[in-house]
């Protein structure tokens, strides 16, 4: 299922900032936006010329059609204008116990000219920030806020002040807070450029939680002015967090994104860039080397990853009291399976003109030809010989093969590769950690998935296919969750018939 999002803002028609600049930032994360107005205005390039207020009920309207309907955690918040509207956030956020609420303040200039009135202010601080998940602010509405509640100023000099405010901020009750010091340019040493023949190196964020407080420099673009990047920020920070990351990765990734949107901006309209929205098509979920954790992990498996390790097969297979004859088919329709992956390789590499993919499906192809040589044997030791199953092949197992081969043709090898983890994890994670003297008839099968050959086997699948997904592109990601989420289907449809004494397989 898609994350979802809603945000509540103003209008902007010519589709740099506000609503409009939030959703694409939402669509750029693959997650689906839903916005309530507060406010239309008529703005492009080069500036506002008018404000036209949603009265606040009707403000409530939109999101109550909204939340009533779709599921919904996350609320981002830009342009609330007035008290009035404000009150109705608030509302909304405890009507529906929205837990995640990120708040791009929206108080000031950068040049500190107050946007709302005093009232506004006092309301934002003592009902809006205690409900904030986190607080985006450039340091002008930092500053503004600090001065509310505790009376105190900090100079800026050095990024270190700006880590002081921060924390400060965070003491008078802002859960986390990341700093956009905007207008301010840094030098090599964190000290802020004071004229024109300091050389300009960083425009920096400052995130600060209640555990650290993270400088986040960016190269300086002194030649990028564009509008949006607040609302392109908080956006992303938002749809990160409903892509259930922790704060801190949700941010430094937000930050990435805001920067590549910013780099790549362009000259549209008259005035001020506007940014690359869609270049979240370009980031990747996920590190380099975690392609694994990350689909492991995924939150809109993790019910069917749940239902897999708690399959009454394995919990049988745990407490040793799974039957000999229910093991054996088992390791026979495992066979197959596997065998179907070597087919599936052998069919991709054919229909493949690159080399490379040919030598990823040869290595696939390899690992499991010799895999099943040592299947065999352990398959003869329970007293199973080849000619009982080889050439029998029940119907899950053709349903197993046009199901391999239809990845196969659609994804490539990645495809076969992400269909065969949920088996390298199965074995990974629970056949080679049952311990040898607790395994009684198992003791060969367990055997075998402690061998450091296999571990290295099933070690050479996973670091293939963590190099192959270092070139996966986003949208792909949805239709190897899919493939996931049946390949999980097919090994505990093989639990089921294994378990299942009105099928016979020889
Ligand atoms: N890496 C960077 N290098 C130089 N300047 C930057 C960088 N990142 C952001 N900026 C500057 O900060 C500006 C954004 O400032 P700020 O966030 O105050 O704008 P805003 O008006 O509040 O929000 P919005 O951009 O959403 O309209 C950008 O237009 C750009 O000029
Ligand atoms: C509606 C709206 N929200 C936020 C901003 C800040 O960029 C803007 N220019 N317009």
């Amino acid at each position: 299922m898609l994350s979802t999002c809603i945000t509540v803002a103003g209008s902007d028609c010519s589709g740099g900032a506000g609503i409009q600049a939030d959703l694409k930032v939402f669509t750029a994360h693959s997650v689906y936006g839903m916005s309530a107005i507060t406010a239309i205005t008529s703005q492009n390039t080069i500036g506002v010329n008018g404000v036209h207020l949603i009265p606040a009920p009707f403000v409530e309207k939109q999101i109550d059609a909204c939340m009533l309907d779709v599921k919904c955690n996350v609320m981002k918040t830009g342009m609330l204008f007035i008290p009035a509207i404000l009150k109705v956030t608030l509302d909304m956020i405890d009507r529906y116990k929205l837990k995640t609420v990120v708040v791009d303040p929206l108080i000031a200039t950068r040049k500190g000219v107050l946007l709302v009135l005093p009232g506004y202010l006092e309301l934002f601080i003592k009902e809006l920030i205690p409900r904030a998940t986190i607080l985006t602010p450039n340091i002008a509405e930092a500053s503004i806020l600090l001065k509310h509640m505790t009376q105190e100023t900090i100079e800026i000099h050095h990024v270190d002040d700006v880590k002081t405010l921060g924390a400060k901020l965070i003491a008078s009750g802002c859960k986390n807070i990341i700093i956009r010091c905007d207008g301010i340019s840094f030098d090599n040493e964190f000290f802020v450029c004071k004229d024109s023949l300091t050389p300009s190196s960083w425009y920096v964020y400052v995130l600060c939680t209640s555990e650290v407080q993270l400088v986040i420099p960016q190269k300086w673009l002194s030649t990028k002015i564009a509008k949006g990047t607040s609302c392109a920020l908080s956006s992303a920070i938002a749809a990160n967090l409903a892509n259930e990351m922790d704060v801190q990765t949700a941010v430094k990734r937000s930050v990435a994104y805001t920067q590549h949107a910013l780099e790549y901006s362009f000259h549209l309209g008259r005035g001020a860039n506007s940014l690359e929205y869609s270049s979240g098509y370009g980031c990747l979920p996920f590190e380099e080397g975690e392609f694994v954790g990350y689909f492991r992990n995924h939150p809109h498996l993790s019910q069917t990853w749940n239902f897999l390790f708690e399959h009454h097969f394995l919990q049988k297979f745990k407490n040793t009291t799974l039957a000999i004859d229910e093991f054996k088919k088992y390791l026979a329709l495992k066979y197959h399976m596997l065998m179907n992956n070597a087919q599936a390789a052998g069919l991709t590499a054919f229909s493949s003109s690159n080399i490379a993919v040919i030598e990823r499906s040869a290595n696939i192809i390899q690992i499991i030809k010799e895999e099943n040589v040592i299947h065999l044997q352990i398959c003869k030791q329970y007293g199973l010989a080849p000619e009982q199953f080889v050439d029998r092949k029940p119907a899950f197992v053709n349903a197993h093969s046009s199901f391999i081969n239809d990845v196969g043709q659609r994804e490539g090898v990645l495809g076969i590769q992400v269909a065969m983890l949920p088996f390298s994890i199965i074995l990974q994670d629970i056949f080679s950690k049952m311990d040898i003297l607790d395994s009684g008839a198992f003791k060969p099968f367990v055997l075998h998935c402690k061998d450091s050959v296999t571990i290295e086997h099933i070690n050479g699948l996973l670091r293939n296919l963590e190099s192959e997904a270092s070139t996966l592109v986003p949208e792909k990601i949805q239709q190897l969750l899919n493939i996931l989420e049946q390949s999980i289907s097919f090994e505990m449809a093989a639990f089921d018939i294994t378990l299942d004494n009105e099928t016979t397989i020889f």
